[in-house]
């Protein structure tokens, strides 16, 4: 796993002249970056040794989620600074708010999950604090504390869904219309100007604050890596001593 890198942005470019602010975060983000987008679960999604078991644990856990980013998305619309910025972050949470739902209806009944069971799942630990880091960055954070977190959170899922895409199909339509769903071109294009709405940003922040979105982004990382452990193993992971008391 990469180690990760401990130095400034401004020292970060002058290392890499043509590094953007979204580089530096994930540089930044390490050894979690890779470990979230590299997790065995999201291999096993493409690959045809996703146990039912795991992905059924998954599944509960990301529709309680997916109601947390709908409410940072709304925080979002409405610190964004721009029009343009607004109309982007309200697309997606309008596709958020209504395609998406169907996919997990549907799942879950191919699974045998009945909505007694899906309807009123309690988050789990690790989504807990998931969900928890990326709503209070955004509701009580500035906007490029927000968007440091929905940037982890989307890229990722960008990153693992463009490496699946190029193996065969998966038999079941859930695996395979979840790793459609995070390699279509909508979806590139929308974690695409999210990373330019960072890039534009970062830089222009002070040194604290480009520090504290350099933290947010990693922490968003450890969580990511934890929510994919929790659910391939079944069990909860015990996060680095770093992010325990924040
Ligand atoms: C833990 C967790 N982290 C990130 C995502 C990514 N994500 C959330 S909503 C959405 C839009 C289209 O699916 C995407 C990519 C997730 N599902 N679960």
């Amino acid at each position: 796993m990469p180690t990760p890198y401990d130095g400034s942005f401004p020292q970060f470019q002058s290392a890499h002249p043509n590094a953007a602010f979204s580089d530096w975060l994930v540089a930044r983000a390490e050894p979690f970056w890779s470990a979230a987008t590299e997790h065995p679960f999201t291999r096993a999604i493409g690959d045809g040794s996703m146990p039912d078991e795991a992905y059924t644990r998954y599944l509960i856990e990301d529709y309680t989620f997916v109601t947390d980013l709908a409410s940072t998305l709304g925080y979002l619309v409405a610190k964004a600074p721009r029009m343009q910025s607004k109309t982007q972050l309200s697309a997606f949470l309008a596709l958020l708010t209504s395609e998406e739902n169907d996919y997990f209806l549907r799942s879950f009944e191919a699974l045998g999950v009945p909505a007694s069971t899906y309807e009123t799942a309690a988050q789990g630990p690790t989504t807990r604090a998931f969900a928890d880091l990326l709503v209070s960055s955004a509701g009580k954070g500035s906007y490029p504390d927000g968007l440091a977190c929905l940037l982890c959170a989307e890229w990722c899922y960008l990153t693992w869904g463009r490496r699946e895409a190029q193996k065969p199909k998966p038999e079941a339509f859930y695996l395979a219309e979840w790793i459609d769903l995070h390699a279509v071109p909508g979806f590139e294009a929308f974690v695409n100007w999210i990373i330019e709405e960072m890039n534009g940003i970062g830089p222009t922040l002070s040194p604290d604050d480009q520090d504290r979105v350099s933290r947010l982004f990693r922490h968003m990382s450890a969580l990511e890596f934890a929510f994919f452990e929790a659910a391939w193993t079944g069990k909860t992971p015990d996060l680095p001593e770093e992010f325990r008391q924040s």
